[in-house]
């Protein structure tokens, strides 16, 4: 594999779990495989999990990572073509991502959408453009569109707790103060998508995720009625996508609820806000795996970083 950009990276998802797994059994039998070859982690954003996970998948695999908060402690990247560089960007990413290229084996970049700029977000600027420009293999931290670690992450997990050979998973909106992406909701669709499980979204009207993603896949408007007989209730919130990155909903009825979830596994990407997103009832009890699911995460970058050192 040469880049890990997005959902559709993935041949088959099945063998891709069973493959991960296996890492998991076994984190450090590949720990020649990335002997002398540097992984340079590229944060425009905060994290916690993805910046600690994504180190520890490359320290397995006998990596060296580097990382660096763009935001803030580099030189602003301009990433406009012919632009006249007289405002606050010091460097164009021509020069950024040829230069870093230079230093790493692999990067991998963390880039929020802007949330105001529907059609820059969706265009996926700053991520095309370190694969445009990179002369090195390029992995998503989470774009302005997607969050495929975090959705192969989340297969995993579904694969490692279900019961039943067919599932029922549940995707359902869940309100929030600030204007989310919708990256982790757009990848986890997608991943599902490819996945052998009844799905459905839910989540208020108006507040549908973009058509190209959604494909047809299965929404119900009614939160009550989706969550029937769950296996998985994934949960996430996101700004509305129509009325682009505006929040026009706050209604706390849909937030996840013991009584709402049922006997169902309650999933999160995390950070979760407590008491807004979902009660403290849930997260404390034995029907969440957000801990679990989040471990995974190790699991799922090696992966990536495993098939990306093998086709150095
Ligand atoms: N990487 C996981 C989620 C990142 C981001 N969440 C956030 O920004 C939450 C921030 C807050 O709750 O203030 C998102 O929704 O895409
Ligand atoms: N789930 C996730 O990506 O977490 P971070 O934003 O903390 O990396």
């Amino acid at each position: 594999m040469k880049h890990y950009t997005s959902i559709k990276d993935i041949d088959d998802i099945t063998i891709w779990i069973q493959e991960a797994k296996a890492l998991k059994r076994n984190p450090l039998n590949y720990k020649e495989l990335g002997k002398n070859k540097t992984l340079g982690l590229l944060f425009f954003n905060s994290s916690l999990r993805t910046r600690l996970s994504t180190q520890k998948a490359a320290l397995n695999l006998g990596m060296d990572p580097i990382v660096m908060n763009v935001s803030g402690d580099a030189w602003g990247i301009e990433f406009g073509d012919g632009t006249i560089m007289n405002g606050n960007t010091a460097e164009h990413i021509k020069e950024a991502a040829a230069v870093v290229s230079q230093y790493c084996d692999i990067i991998a970049v963390r880039a929020f959408p802007t949330l105001t700029d529907k059609e820059k977000d969706e265009s996926e600027q700053v991520l095309n453009a370190f694969v445009k420009y990179a002369s090195v293999p390029i992995v998503n931290m989470e774009s302005a569109t997607g969050h495929p670690l975090q959705a192969l992450t989340d297969a995993i997990t579904i694969s490692e707790f279900k019961q039943k050979d067919k599932p029922k998973v549940v995707l359902s909106w869940a309100p929030h103060i600030k204007a989310l992406p919708h990256a982790v909701a757009n990848s986890f669709i997608q991943a599902m998508q490819k996945m052998d499980v009844e799905f459905v979204v839910t989540h208020p009207e108006g507040y549908d995720l973009s058509p190209d993603i959604m494909s047809n896949t299965k929404v119900n408007y009614n939160q009550t009625e989706a969550l029937k007989d769950a296996d998985f209730v994934y949960v996430k919130n996101w700004s509305n996508y129509k009325d682009y990155g505006k929040v026009t909903n706050t209604d706390p009825n849909w937030m996840i609820t013991k009584e709402k979830i049922g006997d169902a596994k309650f999933m999160h990407c995390l950070p979760v806000r407590r008491n807004l997103i979902v009660e403290d009832a849930v997260l404390d009890s034995d029907s969440s795996i957000v801990i679990q699911q989040a471990n995974n995460r190790t699991y799922a970058a090696q992966l990536v970083l495993k098939k990306i050192l093998e086709d150095l």
